[in-house]
């Protein structure tokens, strides 16, 4: 019998890349909470919840028996958002083995304690096979079937090969890399900046300003990469430039979505209410300022959005200070 694929998480990211996998031939196993939605999606092979009008493979069987699904993988996806990432990884343990590739698909840091996802995969399982998918992936245009690129990072080639395997199809590629720490600050800083650009979107700006946030968001995200020691360079792929622009420009993308919310004046509690899926920016918004303070890194959009969302800082005055802060150069970590 031929080993199965693990996916932990019944959200949108995690049912996409399980129903990959199971159109890809492979048997796959997908964890969730909800015993009521797990035969839901057994009955009728959707998601209503997440992906209504998306047909999932028959190969993909939802449970809630976290054993029967890690025992005996090949791979574990982790699919699980950021605040609860370690909590099910703890579930987890009992049953990884470290023969098993182990991938996180999180996009967050962990609150207070700056761990992005890979981190928190290491200190839990310090003996396992360890990579990151990461890449522009909206998983409604996944679900769709518009082809999709993603980058699959590990420091195990093998487990890039396999990963690479597992999941390419033909409307879905997945790169391989080897900085993990490139590959998934990228992935986490993009979702301070989509709600940044909702926002703007919310309040009518030009396409010139559009252009400018995205760019200078960029040159934001790798000066603190640089602060960081992560390989900036890292960003002018799927994992930093892509990911940033697919989600600075779609509504699809739940940060921005956010973020137009908060343009048109909602509260931030009512827009992620509204929103009722995961919007990571805003907790990595909080960490992120933390750290450019406690480690003096010059991050204007992190500072100004922050007021805005926490502070309740007009948007108008905020927007004002920063146009009123001596232009630098720029392309400056290159200098
Ligand atoms: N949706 C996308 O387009 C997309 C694309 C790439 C990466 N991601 C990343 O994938 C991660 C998951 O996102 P998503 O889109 O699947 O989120 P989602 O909001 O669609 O779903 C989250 C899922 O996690 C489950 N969950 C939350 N806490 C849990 C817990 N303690 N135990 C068990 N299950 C729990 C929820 O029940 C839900 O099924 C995020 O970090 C996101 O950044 C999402
Ligand atoms: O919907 P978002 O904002 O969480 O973005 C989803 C993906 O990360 C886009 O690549």
């Amino acid at each position: 019998m031929t080993a199965h694929i693990a996916v932990l998480g019944g959200g949108s990211f995690g049912t996409v890349i399980a129903n990959i996998m199971a159109e890809n031939g492979y048997q796959v196993r997908q964890w969730l909470r909800d015993p009521e939605i797990a035969e839901k999606i057994n009955q009728t092979h959707q998601n209503a919840r997440y992906l209504p009008d998306y047909s999932l493979s028959e190969q993909l069987i939802a449970s809630t028996d976290m054993e029967w699904v890690i025992r005996d993988a090949e791979a574990v996806f982790v699919s699980i958002p950021s605040s609860s990432f370690r909590n099910v990884v703890q579930q987890a343990k009992a049953w990884l083995q470290p023969q098993q590739l182990l991938i996180s698909t999180t996009k967050g840091v962990e609150a207070s304690s700056f761990k992005l996802m890979s981190h928190i995969l290491r200190e839990e399982v310090p003996n396992g096979r360890i990579g990151v998918l990461s890449g522009p992936n909206l998983a409604k245009e996944i679900a769709k079937g518009h082809i999709t690129a993603s980058v699959i990072a590990s420091d195990d080639e093998a487990l890039c090969s396999r990963v690479q395997s597992i999941l390419c199809s033909k409307t879905f590629r997945a790169y391989a890399s080897q900085d993990v720490f490139g590959v998934e600050l990228g992935g986490t800083l993009k979702n301070i900046y989509a709600i940044a650009s909702g926002l703007s979107a919310a309040l009518g700006v030009g396409e010139n300003t559009k252009s400018m946030l995205i760019t200078r968001s960029l040159a934001e995200m790798s000066r603190f990469a640089v602060a960081k020691g992560a390989n900036p360079m890292t960003f002018l792929g799927l994992s930093g430039i892509g990911d940033l622009i697919v989600t600075c420009t779609s509504p699809l993308s739940r940060n921005y979505r956010v973020g137009f919310a908060l343009g048109q004046g909602k509260s931030l509690d009512d827009a992620v209410t509204e929103l009722g899926e995961v919007a990571e920016g805003v907790n990595t918004l909080k960490e992120v300022r933390q750290q450019a303070q406690q480690y003096d890194i010059y991050m204007p959009l992190v500072m100004g959005l922050y007021e805005v969302v926490f502070n309740h800082a007009p948007v108008k005055q905020v927007i004002a200070a920063m146009m009123s802060n001596q232009p630098n150069v720029d392309v400056d970590f290159a200098v």
